[in-house]
């Protein structure tokens, strides 16, 4: 038989849905996500979002319908095989920045390849170009504290990404406490940065302007509406 050509999806929710006793908060959702593709989450607050994400990242597990993530199943994977996808795979930005505090903004970033095993001084050389990347050229010796909103969320953007082999972006309202020039900064580094190294990104806003930058929406419906989440 001949093998298709079509290429796996970045994701694939099928009926993807999570209940807690009799209470849906994540109502049975489709969701495809090509790669290379920049997708917008919406939806009302407590629509399910950051559940879904979190099903996306591998926290948590749907109580029906499947999550394929970069080509694999986490329905046949133990939770360590995806704390290693994610890890290696998956880069993920949320709302708050969590730098911590004891380490200044270089070393933040550098953290995730430094746990990989690179030694510290070429993690924390390539943590210092990806700053760069994101215009806090300078930033690295400073401490998260003295970082505006805006910049913290960008060395966020920075730490996430800082990896080569990261396929998937996945963010958690990464502009809702920006002001409206730090979202258009942030919003067409996410966009760019996917464009130039073919990331795909699944990304819940409130924010249209944010979401229109986007190649598509996808919007959720209330958690308690057990219909499945329909395509924008
Ligand atoms: N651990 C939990 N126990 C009980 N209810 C929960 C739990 N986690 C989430 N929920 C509920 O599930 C629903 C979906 O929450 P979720 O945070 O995914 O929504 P959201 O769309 O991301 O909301 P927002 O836009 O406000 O961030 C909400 O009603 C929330 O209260």
């Amino acid at each position: 038989m001949e093998r298709s050509s079509i290429p796996a999806p970045a994701l694939l929710l099928v009926g993807a849905e999570v209940t807690l006793g009799e209470a849906t908060i994540l109502p049975a959702v489709d969701l495809r996500l090509e790669q290379g593709e920049v997708l917008a989450l919406m939806g009302p607050s407590g629509s399910g979002k950051t559940t879904l994400l979190d099903c996306v990242v591998g926290l948590r597990t749907p109580t029906a319908g499947s999550v394929e993530v970069l080509g694999a199943g986490y329905g046949s994977m133990s939770s360590r095989e995806r704390a290693c996808l994610r890890r290696r795979s998956i880069g993920i930005i949320e709302q708050n920045p969590r730098l911590l505090p004891e380490l200044d903004v270089a070393e933040n970033v550098a953290l995730v390849l430094v746990f990989d095993g690179m030694p510290r001084r070429r993690a924390l050389a390539l943590a210092r170009e990806a700053l760069t990347v994101v215009g806090l050229d300078g930033a690295g010796a400073l401490r998260p504290e003295n970082l505006s909103g805006g910049e913290a969320q960008r060395a966020a953007l920075a730490r996430a990404l800082l990896s080569d082999r990261i396929e998937l972006l996945v963010a958690d309202e990464p502009t809702a406490a920006l002001d409206e020039e730090n979202v258009r900064l942030m919003t067409e580094l996410i966009v760019g940065t996917a464009r130039d190294r073919d990331i795909s990104v699944l990304l819940a806003t409130h924010d249209t302007t944010v979401a229109e930058r986007c190649d598509r929406i996808q919007r959720m419906r209330q958690a308690d509406d057990r219909s499945r989440a329909s395509w924008a």
